[in-house]
């Protein structure tokens, strides 16, 4: 069950920030053979390594039209509904985060303007090991096609039989991405990444997965192939007082629990009696989840931390950086200006961070590990470039030379004043 700290000492604060995740050393080796096991044998690499980890050698490794025609029947129309409300939410959100910058003269005659341009080719890969989370689909699918990107790749596990579950296919219809691949885990970040006969090579790879994904998409980062961020192992730290429910919390941390063994959740509390209540809700709650394993082994892995006051879980929640951070707290307002390192904040006791995973139009794809103390989750931005133009006239230039050149020649760099000076001359008729 969960570890119960009593008022730990700032000095272990950072010891105790530490995420129940492998070493990058410990999986690195594995995952580099992957890579080149998938680079040598393409398509063949993923049939072999689906065999091997999903427990099925798929006839095909894209999804057929046939296969996506039929998905929406064996959809329940509720789950139909809930989804399709769920995309309208998101949708609504997301759309509302574009920017058209308008051009700037920053000197008479010289005009600045940036542009947002979508990414190309993008890969989305959608986690499927235990779970098959259609709702990530919707989190990556509709900013990709807010954002305009051409071509969009989905790699995703095959479940036993060889099928992928009926619900990411529907979502997949909803959103129009028909390219669709049987593959799951580090092997399908790199034919994304490095491309195959059926997996077109992407400039950037989406979507959270376990720490085989989450560590084989740092590695292709560093062969120069884009990521979103590192959104691994699904955490959630709860700031609780006397106001909380301890029902609701242990309900949220739960949430998170359930998600696999690797997850970590945190709970934060003024009040001793408050986190004994909490305790008791967890015992309760856990007997009857259909998860209760993958939970049970999360809250060996977890927190539950009695601080003296508001400010200490403030500055313990920045310090941790929380994937997700709910403030069942009496002055939730103010300590959420507070925030400086989270991924998505829920606030109040009305707001599950369930609301956030499906339906209320945030995103769900968000920094785990500590990575959101230098990273936000993904938003239309992540699917944008930012091209920045500009337009310079005869009077711009001449009352901007002067600076160039100075500047240019301070650095010694005698062509980058001349670019200037040349035409400066010309100008000026000498
Ligand atoms: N941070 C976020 O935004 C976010 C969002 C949703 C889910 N998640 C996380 O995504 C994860 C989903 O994990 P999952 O496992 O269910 O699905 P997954 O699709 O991420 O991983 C399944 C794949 O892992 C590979 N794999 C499994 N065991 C392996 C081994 N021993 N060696 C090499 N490869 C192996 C297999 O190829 C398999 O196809 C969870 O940890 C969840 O918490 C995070
Ligand atoms: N909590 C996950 C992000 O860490 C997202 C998710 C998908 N389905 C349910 N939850
Ligand atoms: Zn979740």
């Amino acid at each position: 069950m969960i570890r119960k700290i009593v008022n730990p000492d700032t000095s272990t604060w950072n010891e105790l920030a530490k995420r129940p995740v492998k070493d990058l050393e410990e999986l690195e080796p594995g995952i580099r053979q992957t890579f080149k096991l998938v680079q040598e044998l393409g398509d063949e690499a993923l049939l072999q390594l689906a065999e091997k980890y999903d427990g099925v050698r798929p006839s095909q490794l894209l999804v057929s039209e046939q296969e996506l025609t039929s998905a929406t029947d064996k959809v329940d129309a509720e789950l139909r509904e809930a989804i399709l409300q769920a995309y309208n939410n998101i949708r609504t959100f997301h759309e509302k985060q574009a920017e058209k910058m308008q051009p700037v003269e920053t000197m008479p005659g010289v005009l600045c303007w940036r542009k947002s341009v979508a990414i190309q080719k993008v890969g989305l890969y959608i986690p499927g090991g235990t779970a098959p989370l259609f709702s990530t689909l919707l989190m990556l699918g509709v900013p990709a096609k807010l954002a305009g990107c051409e071509s969009i790749i989905l790699c995703t596990p095959p479940a036993k039989d060889g099928s992928i579950h009926p619900a990411i296919l529907y979502t997949a219809g909803l959103l129009g991405i028909n390219r669709i691949v049987k593959a799951g885990g580090a092997q399908a970040v790199a034919a994304m990444a490095f491309g195959t006969e059926s997996v077109l090579a992407v400039s950037k790879i989406f979507g959270p997965g376990n720490q085989y994904v989450t560590v084989a998409k740092q590695m292709v980062s560093r062969l120069g192939v884009a990521i979103d961020m590192p959104a691994g192992p699904s955490e959630v730290l709860v700031m609780a007082d006397e106001a909380a429910n301890p029902a609701f919390v242990a309900a949220d941390l739960l949430s998170q629990a359930e998600h696999g063994a690797d997850s970590q959740v945190v709970l934060l509390t003024t009040s001793e009696q408050l986190l004994d209540a909490v305790g008791k809700e967890l015992e309760k709650q856990l007997a009857e989840l259909p998860r209760a394993g993958f939970a049970a082994q999360a809250l060996e892995n977890s927190l539950a931390i009695v601080l003296p006051d508001t400010a200490q879980m403030l500055a313990f929640s920045n310090m941790y950086a929380p994937e997700h951070l709910i403030l069942a707290i009496k002055d939730y307002e103010s300590i959420a200006e507070g925030v400086v390192n989270a991924g998505s904040v829920f606030l109040g006791n009305f707001t599950p961070e369930s609301a956030g995973d499906y339906a209320s139009g945030t995103n769900h794809t968000l920094p785990t590990n500590g990575f959101a103390r230098a990273y936000s989750g993904v938003s239309l931005d992540s699917f944008l470039k930012k091209i920045t133009f500009q337009h310079i006239t005869p009077v711009g230039l001449t009352n901007i030379g002067k600076t160039v050149e100075v500047m240019a020649a301070a650095e010694g760099l005698q062509a980058h004043k001349n670019a200037v000076s040349i035409r400066l001359k010309e100008i000026n008729n000498v």
